[in-house]
């Protein structure tokens, strides 16, 4: 992560600022998480931020579910066999895992951690058993956010628009809509997505904010020490 990057600032601080030494401050990267029922528009806001903000990586899922016509393997998700899956979720390999509107969805654990030991944010666009798996394991580390829609005609409209699915499956969607908004109290930030623009920018302003927590920038007291070093320096 660059020293003098401003829009990490706690993860980006250096030593050299405080106390004449080198070096980044080191910090464990935030894990912000992305829910909502299916058509609010979470993958829409997730890949727009990727896009926007540099030192945030997307985890990107495994499922069992059919590839769609717009969608590319390894970029959206890893698309595997249930077989696959099973062993992946059988040996350890996913942090979390959940079948969802009957398939089923993991998270690869090896780069989320590897990104994670580097001080990297992760993205992840999951559902909300995933989220409280995710809770479970490394609660100082998850930053939640649940993104709602305008209202249900347009979250019909908007599944419909997509074009993606079938009509059978935009209506299991809309059937398992309800029972996965009753989760949106579980979340530490909640997004009525109406305006994309400026759902964006709330979305931003919680990474930006969280990226200045006391708690995410973890060796800021080296940071503090150093500075109190420089004072005494300059005022003995
Ligand atoms: N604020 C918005 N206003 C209008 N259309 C939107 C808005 N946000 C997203 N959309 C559109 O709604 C559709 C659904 O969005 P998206 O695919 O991001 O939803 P999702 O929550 O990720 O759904 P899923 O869980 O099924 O993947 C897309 O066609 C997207 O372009
Ligand atoms: N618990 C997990 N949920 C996941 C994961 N990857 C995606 N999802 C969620 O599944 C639904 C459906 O997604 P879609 O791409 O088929 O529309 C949605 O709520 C995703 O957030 C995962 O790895 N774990």
């Amino acid at each position: 992560m660059p020293a003098e990057d401003t829009s990490t600032s706690a993860a980006s601080t250096t030593a050299a600022s405080a106390s004449g030494t080198t070096g980044a401050i080191a910090r464990r990267g935030i894990m912000l998480v992305v829910s909502s029922p299916s058509g609010a528009g979470k993958t829409t806001l997730t890949r727009t931020l990727i896009d926007e903000e540099e030192h945030i990586t997307l985890s990107v899922s495994v499922t069992t579910r059919p590839r769609r016509p717009s969608e590319i393997d390894g970029v959206h998700y890893r698309f595997i066999s249930k077989r696959q899956f099973d062993v992946m979720r059988d040996s350890g390999d996913l942090l979390e895992w959940a079948e969802v509107h009957g398939n089923c969805y993991g998270t690869p654990r090896e780069p989320v951690e590897a990104a994670l030991a580097a001080g990297r944010d992760v993205l992840f666009d999951i559902d909300w058993q995933g989220t409280r798996q995710l809770y479970e394991a490394m609660r100082d580390d998850v930053v939640s956010v649940f993104v709602l829609p305008p209202s249900a005609a347009e979250l019909k409209a908007r599944l419909e628009r997509r074009a993606e699915d079938s009509h059978d499956i935009i209506v299991k969607r809309l059937k398992n809509a309800a029972e996965e908004i009753a989760h949106w109290p579980e979340y530490d930030y909640v997004l009525v997505n109406r305006d994309l623009d400026k759902s964006f920018k709330r979305l931003q302003s919680i990474l930006t904010a969280e990226r200045l927590k006391r708690v995410h920038g973890a060796d800021m007291e080296r940071f503090v020490d150093g500075l109190l070093d420089g004072l005494k320096d300059i005022t003995a």
